[in-house]
């Protein structure tokens, strides 16, 4: 059974018991460039309590260094190894789980964030936002099309410039079974300005489809990424809780890490989906929003 907080005591005792709380951002934080409401207050109010924030996002648009500028311009001073994201640990498992050699290339299909923490680990690429990639479909550019054989992964994520000659110069390069077929994360929609559009699973998505692969997928909810954040924090799993606005990677994550799970109801999964039948996770404690730990302190 999951515990809805919705008076003080509960959010004292929620407090209590966890001294490390790892944040989704989209649906949690904020939705798009829109801020949920008195997050900035929460944020202030768990570090004044001496707690431990990590940042654990499947949004692989931004690097880590990308994601301090978007919280400085919600007033919220976040470091750098604070945030713990999808294209980051894309990064880390090419580099250090692969030891993709040097004299290769990813082939990137995605946006900066990609690019810029394989660039913070080392890691040759092409594709992504070079404008090279953004090329009308047409009789000859597809005919140009060649399998490189200098490229030995494929890594895709959210983007927002696909277009079916990236798609098709991707899929040339995995179906070559030697080529690492790899994602950032599979979520199928992206929570947008309160809207859900369509998320890095769909992109994957097209290439899943057209080469009857499977990639290798490196957020949330992977062990992959569990395995890392556990490695580069040490965490105490009964010390730590898992907050988010999805059941299959926030919740699932945290409930396969051995942590505390916490639901807001900002985002993607909506309380029925909670209390409906076999939900695919029971998440220990959910709320109507992330900001409500702070007003309801705030009742005498
Ligand atoms: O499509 C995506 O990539 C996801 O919807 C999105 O980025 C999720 O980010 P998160 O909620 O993990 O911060
Ligand atoms: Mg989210």
């Amino acid at each position: 059974m999951s515990t809805k907080i919705t008076n003080k005591e509960q959010v004292e005792a929620f407090l209590e018991s966890y001294d490390t709380f790892l944040f989704d951002c989209d649906g949690v934080l904020w939705s798009g460039t829109h801020l949920l409401p008195h997050v900035v207050e929460t944020i202030e109010l768990l570090r004044s309590r001496g707690k431990r924030l990590i940042f654990v996002t499947n949004n692989s648009t931004k690097s880590r260094k990308a994601y301090t500028g978007k919280f400085a311009k919600f007033g919220i001073t976040v470091s750098e190894n604070e945030i713990f994201g999808s294209a980051y640990s894309s990064a880390v498992y090419l580099s250090k789980v692969l030891n993709f050699p040097k004299d290769k290339k990813v082939l990137v299909v995605g946006e900066k964030g990609i690019e810029e923490e394989l660039e913070s680990v080392g890691i040759n690429y092409i594709g992504g936002t070079d404008p090279a990639y953004n090329v009308e479909a047409t009789d000859a550019s597809l005919a140009s099309l060649a399998r490189d054989e200098s490229i030995g992964a494929v890594l895709c994520g959210l983007d927002l410039h696909l277009n079916y000659y990236k798609i098709s110069k991707a899929l040339l390069q995995i179906q070559d079974p030697n080529c690492h077929f790899l994602a950032t994360n599979i979520d199928s929609t992206f929570p947008s300005a309160g809207r859900l559009l369509p998320g890095a699973g769909t992109i994957v998505g097209t290439l899943i489809t057209s080469s009857g692969r499977t990639p290798v997928a490196l957020g949330k909810p992977s062990d992959e990424m569990m395995n890392c954040v556990k490695e580069a924090y040490h965490l105490d799993p009964s010390k730590t809780c898992m907050v988010g606005d999805r059941l299959n990677t926030d919740m699932k994550f945290g409930e396969k890490g051995g942590l505390g799970t916490f639901m807001v109801l900002t985002g993607v999964d909506k309380e029925e989906t909670i209390l409906g039948t076999n939900p695919l996770v029971t998440p220990k404690f959910y709320a109507d929003r992330l900001g409500l730990l702070y007003e309801l302190l705030q009742n005498n």
